[in-house]
């Protein structure tokens, strides 16, 4: 179990003031949003949680251990990252980009054994791309790519996931299917926050949001509580009007 605190951070956004400063937990169990207009530093937010971007001020802490303390190999075993940008390096095949999930977990020199490849073999069948396997990355349509980088992940078995916009790319089904996955993931314990763009995938899937408006003010806190009209009114600058569908709210926007 791991739980990611975030204290008194400042993210560093080129050319913006500090803001508000930061400071709230991820418990295992949690599925946390983070909503915001394009610009606003999701991304930048969710690559200083990985370390992969130093902060102005304030600090990252896995179980109460700052993230700059932990080694390498703590961070890759930890912290399950689903980021937009990726690179083919080599030419590998779905089924060896699904392997790289384990590479945290074996040695230098140690070749994945039958237990990394049945991992690895269910996870692209839980996102649907087991019958890809043997294809090679640089041939997968966008969605499909997602589905494997999320696979990959599966593959990896972090007790934290960072996404960035996991839903990006995918049909309405597959949507659905990632953001039960994660769903399921935090209700076998892990933490997980994500990045999205769509305000009707957050209201239903998240329990936690966390609104960064683009002047570097933000709130935080259970859905229920941010899911107000005004405020998402505000954040956006878009008019939206709301029902209530399934028990969960539907925000729809309006000219
Ligand atoms: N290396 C950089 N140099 C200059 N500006 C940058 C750099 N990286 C990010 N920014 C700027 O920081 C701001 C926040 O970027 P970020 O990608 O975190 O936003 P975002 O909320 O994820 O946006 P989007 O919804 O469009 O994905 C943007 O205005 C972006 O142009």
């Amino acid at each position: 179990m791991n739980r990611l605190e975030i204290s008194e951070l400042v993210v560093n956004v080129p050319g913006r003031r500090d803001g508000r400063p930061l400071s709230l937990s991820v418990e295992p169990g949690q599925v946390w949003g983070v909503l915001g207009p394009n610009g606003a530093g999701k991304t930048t937010l969710l690559h200083t949680l990985a370390g992969l971007r130093a902060p102005r001020a304030g600090r990252v802490l896995v179980d109460g251990r700052p993230l700059a303390a932990l080694s390498r190999r703590q961070v890759a075993r930890t912290l399950g990252l689903v980021f937009q940008e990726r690179h083919d390096g080599f030419p590998a095949t779905v089924r060896e980009t699904a392997l790289i999930g384990r590479h945290p977990w074996l040695s230098p020199w140690q070749m994945e054994g039958a237990e990394d490849l049945r991992l690895a073999e269910a996870a692209l069948e839980r996102l649907d791309v087991d019958h890809l396997a043997e294809r090679l990355v640089s041939t997968l349509s966008g969605g499909e790519r997602q589905r494997l980088a999320i696979a990959t992940v599966l593959t990896q078995a972090p007790n934290i996931w960072l996404a960035d916009e996991p839903s990006n790319h995918l049909d309405l089904h597959h949507q659905t299917a990632v953001m039960a996955l994660l769903s399921e993931q935090a209700a076998q314990g892990k933490a997980v926050m994500m990045c999205l763009h769509d305000l009707n995938l957050a209201a239903r899937w998240c329990d936690h949001l966390l609104l960064l408006y683009p002047g570097g003010e933000a709130c935080w806190g259970p859905a229920e509580r941010m899911l107000v009209p005004a405020a998402l009114e505000r954040l956006y600058g878009q008019r939206l009007a709301t029902a209530k569908i399934d028990g969960a709210p539907v925000f729809v926007p309006v000219r």
